[in-house]
């Protein structure tokens, strides 16, 4: 059972664990967001995951063409695509991450509150290549057992985390890509800052992403000079696409 949570994370836990299973033979190679991260680093560019997203709790809310989006992100070079999946509170949609898969020939991450093996099971037949495993909703022995259930798909894994306590949980269970959120998902309080702080609490074997709130380069610059490998970036780009250009 999740953790016990109030508010919409209750809600939208509860939700995500009644969402039906999609089961179809995968059609697509799998993309390591590893080897797409380190790839672009090699060359000197800023690995940037573009997010789709229709609206968000904090108040976000836009709707623009998902596959020109993408398509144009990929042209772009960006490392990958976010797609938001989660229907309740963020308008995504398992169609969204199907079309989007199907666009694409770089690493997809299916964003969503995964709580169940079935939503596991659903990414990897729709085509994603990474999940997101959310440590301030599920309980240690849940993201081990989600973690090595994704890995059993070769899916890569990002572990979020959004303070000290959730980074310790992440690093003694050598988990190897950590996702830093700016955003706290339970008080939607955002802090760049904080997060500058947190990143260096984490080993340098991990591969580091830096999500939320990022809108410049500047910010870019102050998140890597803290270790942030990569870069997750949703309103920005979907307010503005031809943003990529500069930040990439
Ligand atoms: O729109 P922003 O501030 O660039 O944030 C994007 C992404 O980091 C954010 O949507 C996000 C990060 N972790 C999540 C977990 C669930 C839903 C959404 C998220």
């Amino acid at each position: 059972m999740p953790r016990f949570l109030q508010g919409w994370l209750g809600d939208v836990v509860r939700f995500s664990q009644q969402r039906p299973e999609i089961y179809k033979v995968r059609q697509r190679p799998i993309y390591s967001l590893r080897q797409s991260i380190l790839h672009i680093k090699g060359h000197g560019k800023n690995p940037i995951i573009a997010e789709y997203k229709r609206k968000s709790p904090s108040g976000f809310n836009m709707d623009r063409d998902i596959i020109e989006y993408v398509k144009f992100m990929e042209s772009n070079g960006v490392a990958g695509i976010s797609v938001l999946t989660e229907e309740k509170f963020f308008g995504g949609s398992y169609k969204d991450l199907e079309a989007v898969t199907r666009a694409v020939r770089i690493p997809v991450l299916m964003k969503d509150f995964i709580v169940t093996e079935k939503q596991v099971n659903s990414a990897y037949s729709l085509g994603a290549d990474v999940i997101l495993l959310i440590v301030r909703v599920l309980t240690e022995r849940e993201l081990v057992s989600l973690y090595k259930y994704a890995k059993s798909y070769h899916l890569d894994v990002i572990v979020e985390v959004t303070n000290e306590e959730e980074i310790e949980i992440a690093v003694r269970n050598n988990f190897d890509i950590i996702g830093v959120n700016s955003r706290d998902l339970a008080s939607l309080d955002l802090s760049l800052e904080k997060t500058k702080r947190l990143l260096k609490l984490i080993p340098s074997d991990r591969l580091k992403i830096a999500e939320s709130g990022i809108r410049s380069r500047d910010d870019i610059q102050q998140l890597k000079e803290a270790g942030a490998d990569a870069f997750l970036i949703g309103t920005t780009l979907m307010q503005d696409p031809n943003k990529i250009k500069e930040l990439v």
